[in-house]
């Protein structure tokens, strides 16, 4: 994996508030070209927020934010997010939902291709309602990657699967990412699956970033591996903060 020197995304003393509330103070992060950042941390830390931040979905109070060192305004074509519901639109079926915002006849072959990617060349024809859950977050990562973004965005995007599916679509993502060189940020409850995806880690605490963890093991990622369980441990341990005799049972499933 080539991860350069060259910034996709920065964000220099970001803060957003809601109202009185400040909910992400002095953000400060730089994402290079081919990184995979995951985003961890408890309920209501504000990793949502920060995603839909860069998305350009919410304004920000102060700091600046710069994608290919272009100040973001808004949303921009080169930042495309996936979201825990597909938001595929049900009068529409598949293949038409990836195409969403071509032309017809745009991006025909990529459309197929991308298809064939994600295993669902024999459902183009059909509805979303025809589809699993699965399926549809198959669907809707298509979606995502016909515009070729500079930077992915994934909002907790397999939180809603069951533990199979959701280990099989790591691997989708991990392949695609490696495959198309992507850029790519998770929000995700789940810290094995950010050791199981990401190059850094990310925790954020009460809105601010408190640790940024290298995870420096080969891919694809053996889960019983002892560095991995080793990091899965160290990062949960540092969530859980002073509960010192935490313990992390990897049979286990942890949502924070
Ligand atoms: N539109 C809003 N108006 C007011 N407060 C908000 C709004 N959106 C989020 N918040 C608050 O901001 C904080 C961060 O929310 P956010 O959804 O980013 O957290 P999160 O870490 O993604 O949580 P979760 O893991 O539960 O999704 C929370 O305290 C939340 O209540």
């Amino acid at each position: 994996m080539g991860m350069g020197n060259e910034p996709v995304l920065e964000l220099v003393k970001v803060q957003k508030t809601y109202g009185e509330k400040v909910v992400l103070n002095d953000i400060n992060l730089r994402v290079n070209k081919g990184e995979f950042i995951a985003i961890v941390g408890r309920s209501g830390c504000g990793k949502s927020t920060l995603l839909r931040i860069i998305a350009g979905l919410e304004q920000i109070q102060s700091g600046n934010i710069f994608v290919k060192e272009e100040k973001l305004n808004g949303r921009n074509g080169m930042v495309k997010m996936m979201f825990q519901d597909g938001r595929l639109l049900p009068w529409k079926k598949v293949y038409e939902n990836i195409g969403l915002g071509l032309k017809t006849t745009e991006k025909r072959n990529e459309i197929i291709s991308l298809l064939e990617k994600v295993g669902l060349k024999e459902h183009a024809n059909k509805w979303p309602s025809a589809l699993s859950g699965g399926q549809q977050q198959r669907v809707a990562l298509a979606r995502a990657l016909i515009h070729e973004p500079e930077l992915l965005l994934l909002d907790e995007p397999l939180g809603a699967l069951d533990a199979l599916t959701r280990i099989e679509m790591q691997d989708l993502i991990r392949d695609l990412w490696m495959e198309k060189q992507l850029t790519a940020i998770l929000v995700t409850h789940d810290v094995e699956e950010a050791v199981t995806l990401a190059n850094r880690v990310i925790l954020i605490e009460e809105g601010r970033i408190v640790m940024d963890q290298p995870v420096q093991l080969p891919y694809p990622r053996q889960r019983d591996h002892p560095q991995f369980s080793k990091l899965v441990n160290q990062i949960l341990n540092r969530i859980l903060g002073k509960r010192e005799n935490a313990v992390y049972n990897a049979e286990r499933t942890v949502n924070l």
